[in-house]
């Protein structure tokens, strides 16, 4: 990372129009240096062109796009901090990963051959072959070679594991991750699938019809929520808990499964208010985490990430 950055993204009321069209109708979001920022929505949502405008190829109708507190829109200074793989990757006829990586060390000031030539054996592509002839996959592989060898501080992902394998899927998360733990690396993933998404980012942001409906601390909001199953001597009386809110019961014969908002020690001095035969505090997916906590009114997130 460069000494002077803090790698912090901020979309201010970002407005863009297509013609008539209100592509983005106002979007704040806000990613931490450091952070993994999951961008979730449908087809269509807006994803591609908010992108656009964080990488600096869109300039916008209304609002700002800043990094480090700076316009990004033709600002080179911060654009070689940061690497971009798009959804539909573009490569010329001519183009192997050995020439673009020579073009790369131009522009990139902290391109690290060494680890170029170390991810050889993590990439399993040819750097003298022709992209254009690989597969949409190995696509994907020279693009992240080539990204995560120049270094970024920034790194820009729009569908990125889209099209890649499992194991190398694998391999391309934990560099990442490595990235994000060693050099503070920055990073904003754009993804229709909160699944994917769910082991890696520490944020969650659910864009729908150009608007950005919630964004999301996600240590917070799993330490939030709890799933518990117990059993009790004595019935409980749900309105003695006063530091926590069940947003769920089921009882099935004597067995009660909770979904509980609160602090953890306060829900189990609760429930151990009634001689509790057992308690199990069960892992909650953040998928089941998003719907508790969105509620009824939450219908159309519940559409989105379902
Ligand atoms: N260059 C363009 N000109 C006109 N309309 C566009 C253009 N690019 C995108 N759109 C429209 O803007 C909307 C948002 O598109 P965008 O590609 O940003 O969505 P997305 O969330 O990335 O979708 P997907 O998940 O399908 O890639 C869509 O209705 C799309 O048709």
């Amino acid at each position: 990372m460069s000494s002077s950055s803090l790698n912090f993204i901020e979309v201010q009321d970002l407005i863009k129009y297509f013609g008539d069209f209100k592509v983005l109708k106002g979007i704040n979001l806000h990613v931490k240096q450091g952070s993994i920022y999951g961008l979730i929505g449908p087809n269509g949502a807006g994803k591609t062109t908010l992108i656009k405008h964080i990488v600096g190829s869109y300039y916008q109708d209304g609002g700002e796009v800043l990094i480090d507190g700076e316009p990004v829109y033709d600002n080179s200074r911060i654009l070689k901090r940061m690497a971009y793989i798009p959804d539909d990757l573009y490569f010329n006829t001519t183009d192997t990963v050995k020439k673009i990586s020579k073009f790369y060390k131009k522009i990139y000031p902290f391109f690290n051959e060494k680890r170029f030539e170390t991810l050889k054996t993590v990439f399993e592509i040819d750097e003298n072959h022709l992209i254009r002839k690989m597969s949409k996959g190995m696509k994907k592989q020279a693009a992240f070679w080539l990204a995560i060898s120049s270094m970024p501080d920034i790194l820009i992902l729009d569908e990125p594991v889209d099209g890649l394998d499992p194991v190398t899927r694998r391999r391309v998360w934990s560099l990442i991750l490595q990235d994000v733990e060693e050099r503070g690396t920055t990073v904003l993933i754009s993804s229709h699938n909160l699944r994917e998404l769910e082991d890696v980012c520490d944020y969650v942001g659910i864009l729908h019809n150009g608007s950005l409906l919630m964004e999301k601390d996600l240590d917070e909001l799993k330490t939030d929520i709890h799933k518990i199953q117990t059993s009790f001597e004595f019935e409980p009386d749900s309105t003695k808990l006063n530091a926590g809110k069940i947003l769920y019961e089921n009882i099935l014969g004597s067995v009660h499964n909770y979904i509980i908002k609160g602090d953890k020690d306060h829900i189990l001095k609760w429930l151990n208010l009634y001689s509790p035969r057992f308690i199990d505090m069960l892992p909650l997916s953040l998928e089941e985490v998003f719907i508790y906590e969105i509620g009824g009114e939450g219908y159309e997130i519940k559409e989105i990430i379902l």
